[in-house]
């Protein structure tokens, strides 16, 4: 099971918070205030705070960051919201409760998201055991989390390294390909075109096609991205609010049936044609989840990751030129890339694709001083924490040598964990940051990125955070400068 320690050992506290709670001070011995007395902002009855959302737009779901921001300039490091009576969440901002939230996180860490995908999965028997990785709680998401971290440890992916960078020299080649005398007007959709290909060939052994100069908009590899994109869109909709979808067909959870049902014929099929070797590891439902899995969360994570990188980059010209200075020939050669892996670190620090990490409290505890009842939802809000001016220096700078080895100790290990902590952390962390690193290397190796895109990049919550504008660069070979 993977599980990488940020930074330094943590030691377990769940013993010394019980006895706390029941004897109801805290180590600075001051009292341990209920539940109810953490400061959010006001719940009306059934609607909970949803009218701050769809009424007074005070908040915007889709503008979560500031909307967190805001509630934490007004409340504090712990903010309780109650989006309806029985959906209540509390955000936590401060890097040592968030740190207390992953070690008492338990043996089956549980996570409230997906709920339309996954009824509609659970509604589908036929095809499926269970709702999948991305919903699934308790011993039945431990099973299936068992059953496929093989398929995603470090040295499989390694042995990946000469194909995934066959597909970098593709994805160059139909870069070079374009008319870059203009710009390309979305850098975005060529990279979900690469993410997308290196998820077919890890996954399904087989090439999808979609490294294509005019993908065509009915071809499979087109669909597919399509079909995850409208998941991932509508999953922050459903999860959210009233669950109206549970008992109508509302237009969000039909895009959610739409594009499983595509995900999943892919997935069929090439069970059917043996391109997924899954043999003595699990049954076929268990690998139509897992492929449709993968192709659902593979895709937009990792084009959303490389857009802010480029983005970035293209702001930091001597990045760019340091970048040149440390490039290397032979794929082999991605271990050394230190360089290269702060700048990832850096851009993930400033924009995570996610705003922090959720995990359902299993057993009462103490967060700030405040009482919090098992059953809680708790959500990190580590892109926050990491943009503060009293957890980072400097904090909008984008500077990849903080993450040099003796500066990083500076930094609370548990600010910026991009890819989640623990049993429950990213099962395709692996996969990501080669597939990431691989790419930058090869672009930095042949251009240079300019912005030309209108103002400056920032994002919209679309369940992960998504560029909020095309993403357009102006592409200069290096041999022309
Ligand atoms: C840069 C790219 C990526 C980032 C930043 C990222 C981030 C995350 C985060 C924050 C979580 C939640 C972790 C937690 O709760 O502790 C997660 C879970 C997950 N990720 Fe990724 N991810 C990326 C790429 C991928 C890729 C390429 C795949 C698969 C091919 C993938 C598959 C999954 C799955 C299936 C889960 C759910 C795991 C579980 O609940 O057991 N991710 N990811």
């Amino acid at each position: 099971m993977a599980s990488t320690k940020p930074g330094r050992q943590i030691g377990s506290v769940s013993s010394l918070s019980a006895t706390l709670i029941t004897t109801r001070s805290t180590t600075n011995g001051l009292l341990i205030k209920p539940f109810k007395d953490i400061p959010g902002p006001k719940a009306l009855p059934v609607i909970g705070t949803l009218h701050h959302y769809f009424i007074t737009k005070k908040y915007s779901f889709e503008d979560l960051h500031n909307s967190c921001l805001s509630k934490y300039n007004e409340f504090g490091p712990i903010v309780r919201e109650e989006f309806a009576p029985d959906n209540v969440a509390v955000w936590l901002f401060n890097p040592e409760d968030i740190q207390k939230m992953y070690e008492t996180e338990g043996k089956c860490p549980s996570r409230r998201s997906h709920l339309a995908l996954e009824k509609y999965r659970l509604d589908h028997p036929e095809s499926y055991n269970n709702g999948g990785l991305l919903p699934t709680n308790g011993p039945e998401w431990m099973r299936i989390r068992q059953a496929f971290q093989p398929l995603l440890k470090p040295q499989k992916v390694e042995l990946f390294l000469d194909h995934n960078q066959r597909l970098c020299n593709d994805f160059i080649a139909m870069i070079q390909d374009k008319d870059n005398s203009v710009g390309i007007p979305d850098f975005l959709e060529e990279l979900k075109k690469y993410f997308l290909e290196l998820t077919g060939l890890f996954f399904l052994n087989e090439r999808l096609e979609a490294i294509v100069r005019d993908l065509d908009p009915d071809s499979t590899a087109h669909r597919l991205m399509e079909a995850a994109m409208n998941t991932n869109e509508n999953v922050l909709k459903t999860d959210n609010g009233l669950p109206l979808w549970r008992w109508f067909d509302t237009k969000a959870y039909r895009s959610i049936c739409e594009g499983q049902a595509m995900i999943e014929s892919v997935a069929t099929e090439a069970i059917r044609r043996g391109s997924f070797q899954y043999e003595n590891h699990f049954d076929k439902k268990d690998a139509i989840s897992f492929v449709a899995d993968m192709l659902l969360a593979g895709i937009d994570t990792t084009s959303y990751t490389m857009s802010f990188l480029l983005y970035h980059l293209s702001q930091n010209p001597s990045v760019q030129d340091q970048l040149v200075q440390n490039k290397f020939d032979d794929p082999s050669g991605l271990k050394k890339y230190t360089y290269g892996k702060w700048v990832l670190q850096e851009s993930l620090r400033l924009n995570p694709i996610s705003i922090g990490n959720a995990r359902i409290l299993p057993t009462d505890q103490e967060f700030s001083g405040y009482h919090v009842p098992a059953g809680t939802c708790l959500i990190s809000q580590n892109l926050i924490a990491s943009r503060l001016e009293q957890n980072f220096d400097s904090p909008y700078e984008f500077r990849p040598e903080r993450w040099e080895r003796s500066n990083r100790k500076r930094y609370h290990p548990y600010l910026s964990l991009p890819f989640g902590f623990g049993k429950r952390m990213c099962i395709g962390r692996r996969l990501a940051e080669q597939g990431t690193l691989l790419l930058l290397n090869s672009l930095m190796t042949n251009f240079r990125f300019e912005w030309i895109g209108e103002g400056e990049l920032g994002f919209r919550t679309k369940l992960i955070n998504k560029p909020d504008r095309p993403l357009s660069f102006k592409l200069t070979h290096l041999k022309a400068l």
